[in-house]
């Protein structure tokens, strides 16, 4: 009796209960089927605890850098995951995904160094800072080193940029206001020891690299300290005191960041322009065309100036010039691949990232791509001539060609850089010529080089104009 007076009520009462519990499932159903979906990007196995390091290591150290990149891409597609530095890693060959990544910096994605490339280079530098503080000092170099800025900063800029043309020196010239050929001498000294240390094993032992390059950092340090004591002390006229007396002076930063700062831009801008000044040249000794085509315009220039100083004008007229720049940054770019690190669980397309895992986008993979570049592995500078390619010339915008990073982190020193290896190239093809007496071929491990140091026989140019 009371089972069949309880049995309606509580069938009643059960029956929302039932579709709210059978919505609960469908829901908890339909979020497993998208959950599955999105699923890690495809990879291979790998071996324990060197991952698939060595093969990457080959690659890097060889001419050709995405081999290992396009092995995987042929297997899984163009993002892919494997084994890196000991950690799992998504590594993209996509040029849309390469620059999501690069336009997520901060909300996404972090760049990320280990602690001895920190220590080194320095805690407060823009390099490494993220965050609110990353942009004030991104803001900063950004504004410094804009193309008007360049003219306008220093009304000698372009002339003492011919005359100091070893790159290290002109950047100690321009950021310390440094002039002396001794102290510049001693700083671009000083300045070899701690490059060298960022890219050894870090062992902070006497003897060994990387303590040799903490000891000059430590003097370089010290120097620019007491150079900011001085700026301080002196009033100079505007621009007078290089980039230093600028930080001071206008934007009053600590002494510690200061230094920082001047210590970062000289190693990122150092070693880049400098190397990439020595592929242009490597590139022109094997394609004699391109090298005419650049010695005519050249010449033509040095006839109509007259002078052995450029002006602005003058590298607004070098259109093949920068074709060849640009082919070596496509071809010979110092930043094969950048990394980040994903700062929390990513979905992409149909594809999750976890986050922790490392992110590298493989810049030099889509720079050598055959279906973005007709015959990719050549060197062929009349390839930027074509208006079809203007806009994937653009580095700022173009996620086919990114020489120079992107976003938040795209690096201030670019039209410097260019200028810089357009000025370089002018003297050397107008006032030289040199004939390579070694074979030589790219390596980008540790760093970007040739492996020969690229010995050439020099000799002066005979049709040089005696002005
Ligand atoms: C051909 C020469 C150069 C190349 C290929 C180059 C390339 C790059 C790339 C790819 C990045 C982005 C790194 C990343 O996203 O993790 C970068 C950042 C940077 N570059 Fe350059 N660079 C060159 C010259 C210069 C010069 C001349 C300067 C300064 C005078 C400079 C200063 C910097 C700085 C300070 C950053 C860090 C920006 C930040 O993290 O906010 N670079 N560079």
């Amino acid at each position: 009796m009371e089972e069949s007076w309880a049995s309606p009520l509580t069938s009643v009462a059960a029956l929302p209960l039932l579709f709210i519990f059978m919505w609960i499932c469908k829901r908890n159903h339909q979020r497993k089927i998208r959950e599955t979906s999105k699923k890690l990007p495809p990879g291979g196995r790998s071996w324990p605890l060197i991952g698939h390091g060595l093969k990457w290591y080959m690659a890097v150290a060889s001419s050709h850098p995405p081999k290992f990149v396009e092995d995987q891409v042929r297997r899984y597609g163009r993002i892919f995951r494997c084994n890196l530095f000991g950690k799992q890693a998504v590594v993209s060959a996509d040029p849309s995904f390469n620059r999501f990544i690069i336009q997520h910096e901060e909300k996404l994605f972090q760049s990320c160094y280990p602690k001895s490339f920190r220590d080194l280079v320095g805690r407060n530098g823009v390099i490494v800072v993220h965050g609110e503080q990353q942009r004030k000092l991104h803001g900063i170099a950004m504004d410094m080193m804009r193309a008007e800025k360049l003219n306008l900063m220093n009304s000698h800029f372009l002339a003492d940029m011919q005359m100091v043309m070893v790159a290290i020196n002109l950047m100690v010239n321009q950021l310390l206001g440094v002039s002396t050929e001794s102290e510049i001498g001693e700083m671009a000294r000083l300045f070899s020891d701690f490059v060298d240390g960022c890219l050894s094993v870090p062992i902070n032992l006497p003897g060994f690299t990387y303590c040799t390059a903490m000891r000059a950092r430590k003097t370089i340090t010290r120097k620019i300290k007491k150079m900011i004591e001085i700026t301080r002390e002196q009033t100079r006229s505007a621009g007078e005191n290089g980039v230093l007396g600028r930080l001071v002076e206008e934007e009053n930063l600590p002494d510690d960041v200061v230094s920082d700062f001047i210590i970062n831009l000289l190693f990122a801008g150092n070693e880049t322009t400098a190397k990439t000044m020595l592929f242009a040249l490597y590139f022109l000794t094997h394609c004699p065309d391109a090298l005419e085509q650049v010695q005519d315009e050249q010449m033509g220039i040095k006839r109509r100036r007259g002078s052995d100083v450029l002006s602005r004008e003058d590298y607004e007229a070098m259109p093949f010039t920068l074709c060849v720049i640009d082919e070596t940054l496509r071809l010979g770019g110092i930043a094969i691949w950048l990394l980040r690190e994903a700062k929390v669980d990513i979905e992409y397309q149909d594809l999750s990232i976890p986050k922790g895992f490392f992110v590298v986008p493989f810049l030099s993979a889509v720079h050598r791509d055959e279906s973005i570049y007709p015959e990719a592995l050549s060197f062929y500078p009349w390839r930027w001539m074509d208006q079809e390619n203007k806009d994937k010339r653009n580095w700022r915008t173009s996620p086919f060609y990114t020489p120079f990073g992107g976003g938040a982190r795209c690096c201030p020193g670019a039209e410097l850089a260019r200028l810089q290896i357009a000025f370089f190239l002018h003297h050397i093809v107008t006032k030289l010529r040199w004939v390579q007496v070694k074979e030589d071929r790219m390596s980008f491990f540790p760093s970007a080089r040739l492996v020969n140091g690229f010995q050439i026989r020099i000799t002066k140019n005979p049709d040089e104009v005696v002005d």
